[in-house]
């Protein structure tokens, strides 16, 4: 298994802040991966870096061995990197179906336009990607019924419905457990899993450390921009430097999570 996902010193200004600085990591093909962080550490503009929300001020970032940064999310979409969104981008008075077919269109190169005036009528290819994504997430039961009458936790699994059927080789997940209570998250953990074994690379962006310490093979640590730290969550919470960065902020968590 060859590198991945490769960031060569990557850094990201807005004015005179430096949200990402210098950073350079490597992703292999099939790791599960927790991106931690205090807030404004900078891990949601290094995940828009990677899916071309945003564009580096310097350096590179190669996926598969090719040049990225300079391609749009759409294209990086299609490449195989696509993310899940932290404030859901979920069209409440579409079907689930529909919600989903959208993403797959993209997928198979029609434009937004095109799929909404097809609703109903998808090509096979879209409906086929669309319905295992629905099974994959446990909402096939629910495609006729409109997003806004989904659960919070079901939009969830929908948002992730969304990603799915675009085909991710590598799946990026922004705070997936959010607004999740415990049951919720144990069987957020128990599907990250599985999607995991399926083949699926994940790097999971999280503040809720319990899930990224049991879940995360490898864990990642921006503080101020830069990557502070990484290895096995282990490693990482026995790391002084890890525990300083959350308990200088009053913050606790690192040790709970212990
Ligand atoms: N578009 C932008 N314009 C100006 N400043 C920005 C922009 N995006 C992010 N920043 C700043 O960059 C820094 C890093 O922000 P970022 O959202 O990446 O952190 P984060 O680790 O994701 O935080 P959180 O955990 O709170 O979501 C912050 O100081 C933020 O205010």
């Amino acid at each position: 298994m060859g590198d991945f996902l490769t960031l060569q010193h990557v850094s990201r200004t807005f004015g005179g802040l430096k949200a990402v600085d210098d950073v350079s990591l490597t992703l292999r093909q099939g790791e599960l991966v927790g991106l931690i962080g205090p807030n404004g550490a900078g891990k949601t503009t290094l995940f828009n870096l990677i899916t071309g929300f945003t564009r580096p001020s310097n350096g590179s970032i190669r996926w598969q061995g090719r040049d990225i940064q300079q391609l749009s999310a759409h294209r990086i979409a299609h490449l195989g990197i696509v993310r899940t969104f932290q404030n859901l981008k979920i069209l409440p008075n579409m079907t689930v179906f529909d919600n989903v077919s959208v993403g797959a269109m993209g997928q198979h190169r029609y434009r937004l336009w095109d799929a909404l005036v097809r609703r109903g009528k998808p090509q096979r290819a879209v409906a086929e990607s669309t319905w295992r994504a629905l099974e994959v997430t446990g909402l096939a039961d629910a495609a006729d019924q409109l997003a806004a009458n989904l659960s919070y936790g079901q939009r969830k699994y929908l948002e992730i419905a969304r990603a799915l059927a675009l085909s991710p080789q590598l799946l990026i997940l922004d705070e997936p457990a959010a607004g999740l209570n415990d049951t919720e998250t144990a069987q957020l953990a128990d599907f990250l899993a599985t999607l995991h074994r399926s083949g699926i690379t994940l790097l999971l962006v999280e503040h809720d450390l319990n899930l990224v310490r049991t879940l995360c093979q490898r864990v990642l640590v921006l503080a101020s921009g830069a990557l502070v730290a990484q290895g096995t969550p282990d490693d990482i919470w026995r790391n002084p430097l890890v525990q300083d960065i959350y308990l200088g902020r009053d913050d606790e968590e690192v040790t709970n999570a212990a």
